[in-house]
């Protein structure tokens, strides 16, 4: 037993429950329920789960020893090699990493998509385990603790997810002590979970309220195993800004900026969500060095790009449930801990994603959609209506609750035969996570759509004329032309569709590569 691991457990019990990672495998059985910690690839456990897929691999077992998984969001590198190895029966309710994605899309594993800020009570309501043959706990929850405190309760690390909520409908609980970690105690701001009807009002009226619990708290009998781990966070390095991102995040600080000479916001704007991928990243480092002082950020995850916010000495607060940085974005924060731990605090993602305090808070929301259609309803998760990528995460928790919900895309993607083969203002998006009742303004590098108070109709002209790729403005705009046409005749123009063409870009890219059609009575 290390030196460290004796003074991060400082509830002496937990320590004769010490086991080696090789030792927990014999506790797992096939098709159990797990509950892990983490949120966005950080604060997940590492060493349980790289035992139990060593143990799939040296015997064989891919598709014989499967889980049904639940993470507050995606997990780190072991999720991948689980999902490799056939390993994750059921999965929800998000995921990122080709290995996983590639198992749901091939049929291996059944994934439930669903809004962050609900899953985990759902999860306490016992919506995913009403088929378990036994009882409706998760079997195991393995949480990985920066510290365990004097009463046994958990100290995360950089995540606290789901975590409160899956440690209370676990029947056992297994502790994975990350030694090599900093200890984050103090960053978080814990909520218990309380279910309806006795659940009261969050009283968060800051990005920087604390209720104050520092520790998730657990009944010490159901830790029936620690384990001390040594390994680290592995974040992939974010794809850096480039110049049709940055023209985005321009068009938005200049909307930004308008806002606040008319008064709709004062001068530090509302807390800011600002999603993942490289245009989120391009819109923080905008705001970074835009003329806004004193913001706050209330979202779900921050990555690199928020230390440079946070010494750009634009951002006053950022609260998240995750902080999921790079090794060289870690090391950083490490070495000027006491500065960024005054401005930060992690919480649940009930509470970081909640309706009531996005709302409450007028937060201004910012996420990248894979489609948006021409009436303003965006797929953020099937490529095509049909292949799953990374899942809706918390983007309509937030753009259907934000004060300002923003989707920002490319206007055009490249496919294997055209620079530009995908248009992402579609007639019809393939599905439909955010609908055309949630979203305020589209931005893509071609210019910004403002949608409030406008009719389908009237949305249609403005983001076809504003965001649309020149490639394609002149093809979605004979659409428009057709369908109104053809609506007219049928005294049916609120939103006019002509549900035969609907979908022609999108089966002509199938077919050919490319969503560019030779007319719009080609035959499919
Ligand atoms: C945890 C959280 O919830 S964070 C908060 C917000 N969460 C969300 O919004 C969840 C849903 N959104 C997302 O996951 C992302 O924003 C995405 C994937 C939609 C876009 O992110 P980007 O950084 O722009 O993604 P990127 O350019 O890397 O593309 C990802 C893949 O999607 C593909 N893709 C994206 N849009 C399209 C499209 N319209 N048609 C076909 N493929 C597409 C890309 O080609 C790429 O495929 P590849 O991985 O095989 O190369």
């Amino acid at each position: 037993m290390s030196s460290i691991l004796k003074q991060r457990v400082r509830y002496a019990p937990y320590l004769q429950k010490l086991r080696t990672p090789e030792q927990c495998v014999e506790l797992f059985k096939h098709g159990q329920y797990l509950g892990w910690s983490g949120f966005t690839g950080v604060g997940a456990p590492k060493v349980i789960p790289t035992a139990l897929a060593d143990h799939v691999e040296k015997n064989n077992l891919q598709g014989k020893f499967g889980f049904n998984l639940f993470v507050g969001a995606s997990a780190g590198p072991e999720e991948s090699r689980w999902a490799e190895n056939s390993m994750i029966l059921r999965r929800s309710p998000h995921q990122v990493g080709k290995p996983i994605a590639a198992a749901i899309n091939d049929g291996r594993t059944q994934f439930f998509d669903k809004h962050l800020s609900m899953f985990p009570q759902d999860l306490t309501y016992g919506f995913y385990t009403m088929n378990k043959p036994d009882n409706s706990n998760l079997d195991y929850t393995i949480i990985e603790a920066t510290a365990i405190t004097e009463d046994g309760s958990i100290i995360p690390g950089p995540a606290v997810g789901a975590s409160p909520e899956m440690l209370s409908v676990s029947d056992n609980i297994i502790i994975e002590v990350n030694t090599t970690t900093p200890s984050f105690e103090g960053l978080h701001d814990i909520d218990l979970p309380i279910n309806p009807p006795f659940r009261p009002p969050y009283p968060h009226t800051s990005a920087d309220y604390r209720v104050g619990r520092t520790a998730i708290p657990v009944d010490p009998s159901k830790v029936i195993a620690i384990v001390e781990s040594n390994v680290r966070d592995k974040v992939p390095p974010n794809t850096p800004s480039d110049a049709q991102s940055q023209n985005i995040a321009q068009h938005l600080i200049e909307f930004l900026e308008h806002e606040v000479k008319v008064g709709r916001l004062p001068e530090n704007l509302h807390p800011l969500q600002s999603g993942i991928g490289n245009i989120a990243n391009a819109v923080v480092e905008g705001l970074a060095s835009s003329n806004f002082k004193n913001l706050t950020v209330w979202t779900e995850v921050l990555q690199d790009s928020f230390l440079d916010f946070f010494e750009s000495g634009s951002l006053d607060f950022a609260t998240a449930t995750s902080i999921r940085l790079t090794e060289a974005g870690f090391d950083r924060f490490y070495e000027n801990w006491d500065e960024y731990s005054k401005k930060l605090c992690l919480r649940s993602q009930v509470v970081s994603n909640s309706p009531e305090i996005i709302r409450r808070l007028g937060v201004i929301a910012m996420n990248t959609p894979v489609e948006v259609d021409i009436y303003a309803h965006a797929n953020s998760t099937n490529v095509m209506g049909s292949r799953m990528l990374n899942g809706l995460g918390g983007s309509a928790d937030f753009l259907r609750n934000a004060k300002l919900s923003i989707m920002h895309t490319p206007s055009a993607r490249p496919s294997k035969v055209d620079p530009t083969g995908v248009s992402c203002i579609v007639p019809f998006a393939s599905h439909v996570d955010q609908t055309e009742h949630d979203l305020d303004v589209i931005v893509t590098e071609q210019g910004l759509a403002d949608l409030r108070g406008l009719s389908p109709k009237e949305r249609a002209l403005k983001i076809i004329n504003k965001c649309s790729h020149p490639d394609y403005r002149d093809q979605l705009k004979e659409y428009f032309d057709r369908s109104v046409f053809y609506t007219t005749k049928k005294k049916s123009l609120h939103e006019p569709h002509i549900l035969r063409d609907v979908f022609k870009m999108h089966l002509n890219f199938e077919e050919n590569g490319t969503m560019k059609l030779d007319s719009w009575d080609q035959k499919f």
